[in-house]
């Protein structure tokens, strides 16, 4: 499988504000190229605590990119996935409407009467991991299942996590011209963080885009 973490960020490092409110940091360029990006995916991946700030849908705005996947036999779009160790997605989140498939990345410490209601919201809960999801293994059970390129939208927790289990081959950043600030603010990979073998990153390309720069590098 194929993982691509993208993300924006302020020019201070932060994906939001410190009460974890959407904040629009890309431009119009930017949100055009993050729809690319998911119609050339086979999924889109978030932690509960995105859905949870941000109710997102995850699908491809754009009417010919999606006219395109049905035209390539695929689903008009990508497949969303939610990593929510303890199922914490309300039912009634955009994330799991008839538009695309989702599935339910859990640990075995999910209450399994909300395993229950969220498969009858239509999800497909995949179980990995005691208390959390071991993404290696979630990811393994996804790739069975035909999904071989993942973007990845965040947030920090989750981005982190990817990083740790050495699970992330592409990271591409937009820096915004915006500056959010907050000790609490989330910034592109929180969690624990590294104290030592800090994952490598080659710098790939750097374009001017909107008022930022969108940065891709490969990890090495
Ligand atoms: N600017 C941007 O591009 C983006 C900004 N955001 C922002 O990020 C914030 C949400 O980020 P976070 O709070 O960090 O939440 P997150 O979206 O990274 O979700 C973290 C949650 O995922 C669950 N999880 C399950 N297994 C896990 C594992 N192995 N490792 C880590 N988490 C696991 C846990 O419940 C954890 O609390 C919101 O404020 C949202 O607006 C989110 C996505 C993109
Ligand atoms: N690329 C990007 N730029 C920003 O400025 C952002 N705030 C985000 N946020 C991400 O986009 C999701 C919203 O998705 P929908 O448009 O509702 O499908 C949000 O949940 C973040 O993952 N991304």
């Amino acid at each position: 499988m194929h993982v691509v973490v993208n993300a924006a960020m302020s020019a201070d490092g932060k994906l939001s504000t410190r009460e974890r409110e959407q904040v629009a940091i890309s431009g119009p360029d930017d949100f055009d190229r993050v729809d690319a990006l998911r119609a050339e995916s086979d999924a889109v991946m978030v932690g509960v605590g995105t859905v949870l700030a941000d109710d997102p849908s995850l699908t491809v705005d754009d009417d010919a990119r999606r006219e395109r996947r049905r035209n390539a036999g695929k689903p008009e779009n990508p497949a969303r996935i939610v990593a929510d160790s303890r199922i914490r997605t309300p039912t009634d989140a955009r994330v799991l409407d008839d538009r695309a498939e989702t599935y339910l990345l859990t640990s075995e410490a999910a209450p399994q009467d909300f395993v229950a209601e969220i498969t009858e919201s239509g999800a497909e809960v995949i179980a990995a991991g005691d208390q959390r999801v071991d993404l290696a293994a979630a990811l393994a059970e996804l790739e069975s299942r035909g999904i071989d390129r993942l973007m990845v939208e965040g947030g920090g927790e989750i981005i982190f996590s990817l990083f740790e289990a050495e699970l992330v081959d592409e990271l591409s950043v937009f820096v915004g011209p915006t500056v959010i600030g907050g000790w609490k603010a989330p910034t592109l990979a929180d969690g624990d963080g590294f104290v030592d073998d800090f994952p490598e990153l080659s710098l790939r390309d750097v374009d001017g885009v909107d008022d930022g720069v969108l940065i891709r590098w490969d990890v090495c």
